[in-house]
C-alpha cells in the first residue's frame, strides 16, 4: 500500500475509533475480527489440503480426525469473525452520533465572527456531508474494518506464496528452470506492486479532483434542491414562476459537474482496468508455477488445492482493498475537514470574572470611543461611539438602514470585539467576564429571532425544566394566553412540522413568543431589535402600552423603524453611518429638527395625510 493510503487509514482510525473513550477496547475487536475473518479461508485451504493428501494415501482414520478439526476450527474462527464484526457494527452508530455531537458542541465554542465566515460555513457543510454522506460514518467505519481484513488476508497470502517459493525438492535438471521461474515470479510481483502503487496514486488524485467538482456542485445543488423543496420558499417560487429558472439552474450545474466527473471516472476506470489486467496475468503465472511444481513432484495434490485457494483469496482481497481504499480516501477528504473544524480556535476572548449578582439590577454599561469594522472589510461600521446605558432607562436606538444599530447590539453581546475603544460593565472591560455569566444579564429579541420546532414552553424556557407559572404569566403579558389555551397540549404543544405534527404559528404570533421568551428569562437588560415588525397595529399598540409593565425595572434597549414607538422611551439616540449623531427625548429631538425629526416626519406625514 502506498504512503497516502496508509495515512488515510491511520487518520480514519484516529477520527472514528478513538473519538469516544468508552470504545477504546474496540481496537482489540478490530484486530481479532480482521485476523479471524482473514484466516478462515486459509485455514480451510490448509486443512483441506491435508485431508486430500490423507485420502489419496488412503489414511482414512487420520483424514476423519482432520475433517473434525477442520469443521470445529472453521466454525470457531467464523463465529469469532462474525461476533467481532457484529460488535464493531454495534459500535459504529454511537460513533456516528458522537461525531455529530462533537460538531454541534464545537459550534457553541467558536467565536461568532468565525461562524459567519464563508469558509467556516463551507467547512461546516463538508463536515455534515462527511458525517452523513457516502453511507455516513457508519459505512465508513465498516469500510475501514473490511480494509483491515483485506490487509491481513494479503499478508497471509504473501506468507503462503513465500512458503510455496522456498519449497524445493528438485532434481538437478529442473533446478535451474525453477530458479529462473522463481526469480521471474518475484520480479512479476515487484512490477505488479509498482504498477499498483502508481495506479493508486493516480486514482487518488483523480478521486480528489472528482470530489472537489462534486463538492462545488453539491453546495449549489443542495441549496437549489433545499429551496425547491422547502415550504418556506414554495409560495415565492409559484408566485414568480421560478420553477423553470431553478430547474434550469440545477440542470446546468449537473451538466457542468458531470463533464468533470465523467472525465475523472473514465481515467479511474482505465487505471483500475490496468491493475486488474496485471493481476490476472500474475495470477495465471502463479497457477503455471504451481502446476510446474506439482508436475516436478515438489508439492502434493493437496498443496496444489491449498495454494490455488490462497491465490483466489489473495486476488479477492487485493480487489476489495483497492475499492475500499478509494472509498476511504473519499470519506477522508471530509473527515479531514472534520478534524480541521474541531481544531479551529475557540472563543479567544473569554474572561474569567464572575458577574456580581444584584437584585437591584444595578448594572451600568458604557461604550467609550468604540469603533468597529467587520473582519475582512475596509470600512468602519461604527466610528468613535461613546454611550452610557443608564440603569432602568428605556433607550431607543434609531437610524437609517445600515446605520449600525444591530452591530451595536452585537458588540454589546460580545458577538464581536470592538476594533478600538472599550465597552465596560460596572467599570470593567466586558471581555474580562466569563461569557456564560455575562450573557445571563441579557434577554434579547433579535431581528432574525428563531422559534424552534420543539414544545412551546421549552421554547420559552430554553430547557426541559419549565416553570409553568412563569410561562402562563409571560404568555398573558404578550397576549398569547388564549391562543395557547386552544392548542391541543396547551403550553406544551409541539410547534412546527420539522419533527412532528406541531402547531403552526403566524409570523406575528411567533414574534410575540420571541418577546415572551425574553420576558421569561427575566434578565436585568432587555434588548428588542425590531420586536414588533410582524405584529398587527393593535397587538403592537398593546405591547407599547404595556411596555413599562413588560420591561418592569429592567434597562431596555429598543431598536425600531417605527418612530412613533420611540416616544415612550426615556432617551433616543440616533446613529448615522455608524456615528453617534443625536441624543435626547422625542420632544427635544423634534425641536432640533435634525435626523430624528426628518425620520419622524417622513413616516408621520402619511398618517397625517
Ligand atoms: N457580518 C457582516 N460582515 C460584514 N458586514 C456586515 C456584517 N453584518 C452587517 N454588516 C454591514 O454593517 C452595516 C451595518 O449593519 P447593521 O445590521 O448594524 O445595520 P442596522 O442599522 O441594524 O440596519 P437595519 O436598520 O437595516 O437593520 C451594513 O452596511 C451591513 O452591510
Amino acid at each position: 500500500m502506498d504512503k497516502a493510503a496508509g495515512m488515510s487509514i491511520r487518520k480514519m482510525w484516529n477520527y472514528c475509533i478513538f473519538q469516544s473513550s468508552r470504545y477504546r477496547g474496540m481496537k482489540y475487536i478490530i484486530v481479532l475480527g480482521a485476523l479471524s475473518a482473514a484466516s478462515v479461508s486459509y485455514i480451510n485451504s490448509f486443512l483441506y489440503a491435508g485431508i486430500l493428501d490423507l485420502l489419496l494415501t488412503k489414511q482414512y482414520s487420520a483424514a476423519k480426525e482432520q475433517i473434525l478439526i477442520l469443521v470445529v476450527t472453521v466454525m470457531l474462527v467464523s463465529l469469532t469473525a462474525r461476533a467481532c464484526e457484529l460488535m464493531f457494527r454495534h459500535y459504529t452508530e454511537p460513533s456516528a452520533l458522537e461525531t455529530k455531537k462533537k460538531t454541534a458542541q464545537k459550534t457553541f465554542l467558536m467565536e461568532y465572527e468565525e461562524l459567519e465566515k464563508e469558509a467556516v460555513i463551507r467547512a461546516f457543510q463538508r463536515v455534515r456531508r462527511g458525517i452523513n454522506g457516502h453511507g455516513g460514518i457508519t459505512q465508513q467505519l465498516m469500510d475501514m474494518y473490511h480494509f483491515f481484513t483485506g490487509m491481513i488476508q494479503a499478508v497471509f497470502a504473501a506468507f503462503f506464496l513465500g512458503v510455496l517459493l522456498v519449497q524445493s525438492d528438485f532434481s538437478k535438471e529442473n533446478k535451474l528452470l525453477f530458479a529462473v521461474g522463481t526469480a521471474f515470479l518475484l520480479l512479476a510481483f515487484a512490477a505488479f506492486f509498482q504498477l499498483g502503487n502508481l495506479a493508486a496514486d493516480r486514482i487518488g488524485k483523480l478521486d480528489l479532483e472528482k470530489n472537489r467538482a462534486n463538492e462545488a456542485g453539491n453546495s449549489e445543488g443542495n441549496y437549489l434542491f433545499g429551496v425547491s423543496c422547502s415550504d418556506r420558499y414554495i409560495k415565492n417560487i409559484w408566485m414568480y414562476s421560478m420553477k423553470e429558472y431553478l430547474v434550469g439552474k440545477y440542470q446546468k450545474m449537473t451538466a457542468r459537474i458531470f463533464a468533470k466527473y465523467i472525465n475523472a471516472e473514465r481515467m479511474i476506470g482505465v487505471y483500475n482496468g490496468m491493475v486488474m489486467f496485471a493481476l490476472e496475468i500474475l495470477t495465471g503465472f502463479i497457477y503455471v508455477y504451481i502446476s510446474c511444481k506439482a508436475l516436478a513432484g515438489s508439492i502434493s495434490v493437496g498443496q496444489v488445492v491449498m495454494y490455488a485457494g490462497a491465490i483466489v483469496t489473495m486476488i479477492n482481497a487485493i480487489r476489495n482493498m483497492m475499492e475500499l481504499k478509494i472509498r476511504i480516501n473519499y470519506s477522508n477528504e471530509y473527515l479531514k475537514t472534520y478534524e480541521e473544524f474541531l481544531t479551529r480556535p475557540n472563543m479567544h476572548y473569554d474572561g474569567t470574572l464572575p458577574i456580581e449578582k444584584r437584585d437591584d439590577g444595578d448594572y451600568e454599561l458604557e461604550f467609550s470611543h468604540v469603533s468597529f469594522r467587520y473582519p475582512g472589510t475596509e470600512k468602519d461600521v461604527l466610528s468613535d461611539v461613546s454611550l452610557r446605558f443608564k440603569v432602568r432607562e428605556k433607550l431607543a436606538v434609531v437610524g437609517r438602514n445600515g446605520a449600525g444599530k444591530t452591530t451595536l447590539i452585537k458588540l454589546l453581546l460580545r458577538l464581536y470585539e470592538p476594533t478600538s475603544g472599550t465597552i465596560t460593565l460596572n467599570g470593567i472591560d466586558i471581555g474580562k467576564y466569563d461569557y456564560q455569566e455575562y450573557v445571563q444579564i441579557f434577554a434579547a429579541v433579535f431581528q432574525d429571532f428563531r422559534i424552534y420546532h420543539l414544545p412551546l414552553d421549552e421554547n420559552l424556557a430554553g430547557s426541559e425544566n419549565v416553570d409553568a407559572e412563569r410561562v402562563k404569566t409571560v404568555l398573558e403579558q404578550v397576549g398569547l394566553r388564549e391562543r395557547v389555551a386552544r392548542m391541543k397540549d396547551g403550553a406544551h404543544t409541539l410547534l412546527g412540522h420539522d419533527i412532528g405534527d406541531g402547531e403552526l404559528l403566524s409570523g406575528g404570533e411567533e414574534q410575540k413568543l420571541a418577546i415572551a421568551r425574553a420576558l421569561y428569562k427575566d434578565a436585568p437588560f432587555v434588548i428588542l431589535d425590531e420586536p414588533t415588525a410582524a405584529l398587527d397595529p393593535i397587538a403592537e399598540a398593546e405591547i407599547y402600552e404595556n411596555f413599562d409593565a413588560l420591561v418592569g425595572k429592567k434597562t431596555a434597549i429598543y431598536i425600531s423603524h417605527r418612530m412613533s414607538s420611540c416616544k415612550f422611551c426615556d432617551r433616543i439616540i440616533v446613529l448615522d453611518s455608524g456615528r453617534f449623531a443625536e441624543a435626547g427625548t422625542h420632544e427635544t429631538l423634534m425641536r432640533q429638527e435634525g435626523i430624528y425629526y426628518a425620520l419622524y416626519e417622513a413616516q408621520a406625514k402619511h398618517y397625517a395625510e
